[in-house]
């Protein structure tokens, strides 16, 4: 089976893959054990044992076709991000792959510990504690942060993409789902954004091109959800949730935040700024001091608080001097389009979204939704 499509597709995809993808049957090298891990519009994930070694995987079960379009280099593009993101503890990794005449199988670690979204919406002695997200933020924005200097933005980032390594004793953060990833070094133009509606960074909403700060927009929305157990811009639809989102209509009170510091708060502000340019950067915040208790000592390094939000920016050059890759300035990126796959484009605007309903019921506060 051809696993090295060395294309650059027209939407920013990068579907050059290193992994074989291997042919021969997945069930004669893998026992399907226990109920389903979770499924997603097109895929559905399944607890494995390898059966030469013992070990337990993750088997992400991907359809080929959907919606009648061919989307292969879609799964491939998710395959090359992995790759690349492999050094990184916190996104999950790959094992191999496999390929049907219908379907292409990811084998992943497994996350046992389950989605960050049901502790989110847990009972109050079940529920994350401030330590607990303090901890969890610095593994994600670790990832993040990793995924960036590599100029890959996530694009869906939210509870349910986030998981555990163990739940009961809480364990380490899994990025998953990089089905919407792209390369912001492409020369192409990105033309399919999805996303789901309470994380989507106003940007998205109104047509402007996406950067690394639109993935640092939904990790403020994920830590408002983590720290508070309530989603900040859902509305009782998605009328409201985008007006919400637009007018960054976002609740701060003490009653939503009893017992939060107000480093917390600061925090969350910092990353929920409608300007792209004056959102704090995933380095930024892993310097931020509510996850950063003794300041970077670097001058240059000084985390981004909400209260300096309307100072002039500094160039990346200046702010990160030693950054490994840095972050391309938005002036540089891809214009967005906002389209459904294998659906054509839609046209710009709020108007264009199209929602499925969710796909399980949830706590009225957070709900999950899924674009096209
Ligand atoms: N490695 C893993 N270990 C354990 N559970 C997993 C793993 N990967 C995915 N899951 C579970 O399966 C669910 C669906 O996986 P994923 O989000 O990757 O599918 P998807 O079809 O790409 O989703 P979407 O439709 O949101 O794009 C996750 O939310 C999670 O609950």
């Amino acid at each position: 089976m051809p696993n090295s499509a060395a294309a650059m597709s027209k939407t920013g995809m990068v579907t050059k893959i290193h992994t074989r993808i291997r042919a021969d049957p997945f069930s004669a090298h893998y026992e399907l054990v226990g109920k389903e891990l979770g499924r997603g519009k097109f895929a559905v994930v399944k607890k494995c044992i390898e059966k030469a070694t013992g070990k337990q995987y993750a088997a992400k079960f991907q359809r080929k076709r959907r919606k009648g379009a061919d989307c292969r280099m879609d799964i491939l593009n998710e395959i090359a991000v992995l790759e690349l993101a492999k050094a990184n503890p916190y996104v999950v990794a790959l094992h191999e792959v496999y390929e049907t005449s219908t379907e292409i199988i990811l084998v992943l670690e497994c996350a046992a510990g389950g989605e960050i979204f049901d502790q989110c919406v847990a009972d109050n002695d079940e529920a994350f504690t401030e330590k607990d997200v303090m901890r969890l933020a610095r593994q994600i924005l670790s990832g993040v942060a990793f995924l960036h200097r590599n100029n890959v933005v996530h694009l869906d980032l939210k509870p349910q993409n986030i998981l555990l390594t163990s739940a009961r004793p809480l364990g380490d953060i899994r990025i998953v789902d990089f089905g919407l990833s792209r390369r912001m070094d492409s020369i192409t133009e990105v033309r399919e954004i999805l996303g789901t509606p309470e994380y989507v960074a106003p940007e998205i909403l109104n047509y402007e091109p996406i950067s690394t700060a639109t993935d640092m927009w939904s990790i403020g929305v994920l830590t408002y959800v983590m720290l508070t157990g309530e989603s900040p811009f859902l509305g009782d639809d998605k009328q409201v949730t985008f007006l919400n989102i637009s007018q960054v209509n976002v609740d701060y009170s003490p009653d939503t935040f009893d017992g939060i510091s107000s480093l917390a708060v600061d925090f969350i502000k910092s990353l929920l700024v409608k300007n792209p340019r004056k959102r704090a950067t995933a380095e930024e915040c892993l310097s931020h001091p509510w996850l950063n208790p003794h300041p970077h000592p670097h001058p240059h390094r000084h985390a981004r608080s909400a209260s300096s939000l309307d100072e002039p920016e500094t160039s990346q050059s200046e702010s990160e001097p030693d950054s490994p890759v840095p972050s391309p300035d938005l002036d540089d990126l891809i214009g967005s389009y906002l389209t459904c796959p294998g659906q054509g484009e839609l046209k710009a605007g709020r108007d264009a979204f199209s929602f499925g309903e969710p796909p399980f019921p949830a706590r009225p506060e957070i709900q999950q939704e899924v674009i096209c």
